[in-house]
């Protein structure tokens, strides 16, 4: 599914309009529809009050509130704006309402109070004030009138039309207020404001519904950017032979670890072994290895030169034995703390073929060089906020706010994959398309997961032969696991048995799509 920014959509919705022919008022239309029988389904019986503005977003909330007086609700709908500023496609909608004999408010100072009266006396508030055309912060009036529908948080659910009013369907950006929805039901593919913070947050449970554009308009203009889903996930997992063998499976070496850090190679390993990896090789400094091995006892272990808990600077000439087997993928970077320095990161770079990934204390060094990786390909970095941060010499706050921008240019100019990791973590390619995994939850924000992470990377790239495919897959399935790991007590080293409930729910869906 394509994920737009505003500018984006007003395309799509042109195309469909001017190329396909399906005049806008039919797209207001089923819009309108959609959220009407969302809402149906919902809250039958509910009270409602609809909240329109003048501009398209009003159009919609139009439509559904003329939908749902007709199915016997009881709506009282209320105008924030004027009738003359309607687009022409709000215009009819508010008239078909008027039409329909569906007395229409107009908020006024004079009709401020029975305003507030109506809200407090509503189950369900619809808010179609301003969505993907919002520009800046809202003015005082509809900040005003989001404050009071967010008052009501407790007592009524709100469902927001498009998008929550208040938030840039950009960046996710609240300039001033934002609506606090339960429940926002969006059109033809969701925005990144959906999935950016702190809009993201507002948002409530998320529907995507179909307004009749077709999925292929997306890629006719040229969209980079998709949201994974289920069903495009369990096609890429990798299908298990009855007939195969370890060497069937890709062997994975983990460069990892130190005094400091015993238990991130280890986690490491336990995802690659548990998503499925033929073999894991654990290169570890000597003086570790013992405390290790009883945490992964799966895994192959190769003591690397070691001073003072840390792997020796020279300790990388561990790679030019002649003896080695070929290793499919290679993670360098879990818990190797600051001992290590930039040469020994080179060497291990130049020394090492195949799939690279870089994580953790990795990333930091590769910060001080990002010449080190550019005669190596594939590379996948791994960073979350803080490491992207310190490697753009960026601050964190930065970061997050333009999530999208940097994941994606920085993968193209570096020409690596990129996973900017958070709530909604991005892959980015090196040709400049990106992906959003929905999945996650709280479970996962806790030390280690993103070791888990980096073992299961590797060990879908190896499964599936195909970079993109592994990163998608791994981001994905980690972040299903952590929605089905409880929220308190699970942790990192407990993300293993639910990778296997994961992985179990995808092949069903896959069957499901496959059973006539
Ligand atoms: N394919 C789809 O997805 C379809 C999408 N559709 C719908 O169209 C919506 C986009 O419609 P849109 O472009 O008319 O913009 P919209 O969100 O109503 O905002 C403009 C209004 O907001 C106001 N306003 C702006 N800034 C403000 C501020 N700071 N503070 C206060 N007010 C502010 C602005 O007021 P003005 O400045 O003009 O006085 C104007 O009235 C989209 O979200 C979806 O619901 C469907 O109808 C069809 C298919
Ligand atoms: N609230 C959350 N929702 C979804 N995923 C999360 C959340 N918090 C953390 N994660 C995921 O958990 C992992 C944490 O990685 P990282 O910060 O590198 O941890 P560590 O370095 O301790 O292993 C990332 O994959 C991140 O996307
Ligand atoms: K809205």
């Amino acid at each position: 599914m394509y994920l737009v920014n505003a500018r984006q959509m007003r395309e799509m919705d042109r195309f469909a309009i001017e190329k396909i022919g399906i005049p806008s008022i039919v797209l207001m239309e089923t819009a309108g529809q959609a959220v009407a029988q969302e809402v149906e389904q919902r809250y039958p019986q509910a009270r409602l009050v609809v909240i329109a503005g003048h501009g398209n977003n009003g159009g919609d909330a139009f439509v559904l509130s003329r939908h749902l007086q007709n199915r016997g609700f009881a709506v009282n709908t209320w105008l924030v704006g004027s009738e003359e500023k309607m687009t022409a496609d709000t215009a009819i909608a508010y008239r078909a309402l008027v039409q329909s004999r569906v007395h229409v408010q107009k908020l006024t100072p004079k009709s401020w109070n029975l305003f507030c009266r109506e809200l407090s006396g509503a189950d369900v508030i619809i808010d179609g004030l301003v969505g993907t055309g919002i520009k800046g912060s809202l003015r005082e009036e509809a900040a005003r009138v989001v404050m009071e529908i967010n008052k009501r948080k407790d007592r009524a659910a709100i469902v927001s039309v498009d998008i929550p009013s208040g938030i840039n369907a950009d960046n996710g950006v609240i300039s001033s207020v934002a609506v606090s929805a339960d429940l926002t039901v969006t059109f033809a593919c969701p925005r990144w404001g959906h999935f950016l913070f702190p809009g993201a947050g507002h948002c409530g449970r998320l529907i995507v519904r179909d307004i009749g554009i077709p999925a292929w308009v997306g890629e006719e203009l040229g969209i980079k950017a998709r949201l994974l889903q289920d069903e495009f996930i369990s096609t890429l997992i990798p299908k298990r032979a009855r007939h195969s063998h370890k060497g069937s499976y890709g062997h994975v070496l983990v460069i990892a670890g130190s005094q400091s850090y015993v238990g991130a190679p280890a986690l490491t390993a336990l995802g690659a072994i548990r998503s499925g990896a033929g073999m894991v090789t654990l290169a570890l400094p000597e003086s570790i290895q013992s405390m290790v091995v009883g945490l992964t006892p799966e895994a192959v272990y190769w003591p690397w030169a070691d001073k003072a808990g840390s792997f020796a600077p020279h300790s990388w000439e561990a790679l030019r034995a002649t003896n080695q087997p070929r290793y499919d993928c290679v993670v360098v970077g879990p818990g190797l703390g600051h001992e290590v320095d930039i040469d020994w990161l080179k060497q291990v770079i130049d020394r090492t073929s195949g799939p690279l990934l870089l994580d953790a204390d990795a990333l930091n060094l590769l910060g001080q060089d990002l010449t080190l990786t550019e005669n190596r390909m594939p590379v996948i970095l791994t960073p979350h906020p803080g490491e992207i941060a310190r490697i753009m010499k960026m601050t964190v706050q930065e970061v997050e706010e333009n999530r999208q921008q940097i994941a994606v240019k920085f993968a193209r100019q570096h020409r690596v994959y990129l996973v900017l990791k958070g709530t909604y973590s991005i892959i980015a390619t090196p040709q400049g398309t990106c992906f959003v995994s929905p999945r996650g939850s709280s479970s996962l924000a806790k030390g280690g997961s993103g070791d888990v992470l980096s073992g299961m990377i590797a060990s879908f790239i190896n499964q599936t032969g195909d970079v993109l495919a592994g990163l998608q897959c791994a981001v994905y399935v980690h972040g299903m696991a952590g929605e089905l790991m409880d929220e308190y007590s699970g942790g990192a080293s407990d993300l293993g048995l639910w990778i296997g409930q994961a992985l179990q729910a995808l092949a069903q869906k896959d069957r499901d799509n496959h059973t006539l």
